[in-house]
């Protein structure tokens, strides 16, 4: 990819109303996190108003974390809303393998077909029916075991597909990429995850999402790396991990994304 840092600098002039309906984990770090990236987040769930809020909105994220069967419901009617206007929307499907609840909810949210599916090595597995080591919502898989996974759902969806861990692995069905940036204290703040999918809505609300995506990941962890540059353990890090959400430039991306074809 030529220019990754092009996709933060339209994300910050568009600054993207980002309707997220996430879990109750993630809505304080998440709406923090895409404040600093620079996006507009709103969160919220109700289902009396989730489609008549999904109108308003240029992306979607739908996180499972901590739903129940009327956030469910409103889940896929606020999915349905994007997918008609034309606008993205992107699955977060924590935790997919532990209950039948999970699951049953995610394949109803993929046939919805959402623009990007954003998960953990265990994550995208599960979605694929392949038995995974998760435990709950952490992985226990390696994003290169989930290659062939996240292939075939991106081809079941029509849509990209995001597994993420040491190193990420994006793909439409067809292409790949390999994101090498990050740092392991991003596994030690909670929700981190969550909040990262919320990036990817904002970068891929009127952009191409597989490069969107790319961008994205390449981005945030580029954030997590000058972050960690500072931090004397999971607690300094959250903070300082907000700082260079808000601090990375474009051209830092530019110079920083370790982006690779496979
Ligand atoms: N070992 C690692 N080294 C470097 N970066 C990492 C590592 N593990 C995860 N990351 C980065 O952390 C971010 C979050 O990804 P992760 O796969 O941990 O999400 P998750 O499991 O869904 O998290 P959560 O459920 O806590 O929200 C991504 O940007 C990813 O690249
Ligand atoms: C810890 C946790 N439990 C349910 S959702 C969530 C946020 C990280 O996925
Ligand atoms: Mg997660």
């Amino acid at each position: 990819m030529e220019h990754p840092g092009q996709y933060l600098a339209t994300m910050r002039d568009a600054a993207p109303l980002v309707h997220n309906i996430t879990n109750f984990v993630a809505m304080n770090v998440m709406a923090n996190v895409l404040i600093a990236a620079g996006a507009s987040p709103a969160m919220v769930h109700a289902r009396a108003e989730v489609a008549e809020f999904a109108g308003i909105a240029a992306a979607l994220t739908v996180n499972i974390g901590t739903a129940d069967p009327e956030w469910a419901q409103g889940m896929e009617e606020a999915a349905a809303v994007m997918t008609s206007a034309g606008r993205p929307w992107v699955l977060d499907p924590v935790g997919v393998g532990a209950t039948r609840f999970r699951q049953e909810l995610c394949a109803r949210l993929i046939e919805a077909r959402p623009t990007v599916v954003r998960g953990n090595a265990s994550e995208i597995l599960a979605l694929a029916g392949t038995a995974a080591k998760a435990r709950g919502v952490d992985a226990g898989d390696s994003v290169a075991a989930a290659e062939d996974a996240a292939r075939a759902l991106a081809t079941r969806t029509g849509g990209v597909v995001a597994v993420t861990g040491a190193e990420d692995f994006v793909t439409d069905g067809t292409s790949g990429l390999r994101v090498g940036n990050g740092h392991a204290l991003m596994t030690r703040v909670t929700a981190l995850g969550c909040s990262l999918t919320g990036v990817v809505g904002a970068f891929c609300a009127g952009q191409p999402p597989l490069e969107a995506t790319a961008a994205a990941l390449a981005y945030y962890g580029i954030a997590g790396e000058r972050a960690a540059a500072q931090a004397a353990g999971p607690g300094s890090f959250q903070v300082a991990f907000l700082d260079a959400l808000h601090a990375v430039t474009p051209a830092e991306v530019n110079a920083s994304a370790r982006i690779v074809p496979v």
